[in-house]
């Protein structure tokens, strides 16, 4: 199953810069792992905003869940999630 996520990331002022640095290589090591299983498919970085959006490939509505829920930065993110459905004009 296939799904879009815009995920806006906002990182309150006055964390302290160690720790966020830390959530920031913990996020991109989780998200570098879930690329190389075939579940992360695209991460875009959205031009001019601290914003990416991305397709994942699982095999459930919950699954997606789990893995969302468990990123480093998700308690600082805001995520809009759209289920994709096979487009009849697409020849891909
Ligand atoms: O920078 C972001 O958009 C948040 C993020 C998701 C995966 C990653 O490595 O960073």
């Amino acid at each position: 199953m296939l799904y879009c996520v815009e995920m806006d990331v906002a990182i309150p002022h006055g964390l302290d810069p160690d720790h966020v640095a830390r959530l920031k290589a913990d996020e991109k090591a989780r998200a570098q792992d879930l690329q190389r299983q075939g579940k992360w498919l695209h991460l875009w970085r959205v031009a001019g905003r601290y914003a990416n959006i991305s397709v994942f490939d699982v095999e459930s509505h919950d699954e997606l869940h789990d893995i969302l829920s468990g990123l480093p930065l998700f308690p600082f993110m805001t995520m809009r999630v759209t289920p994709l459905a096979r487009h009849p004009s697409a020849i891909g």
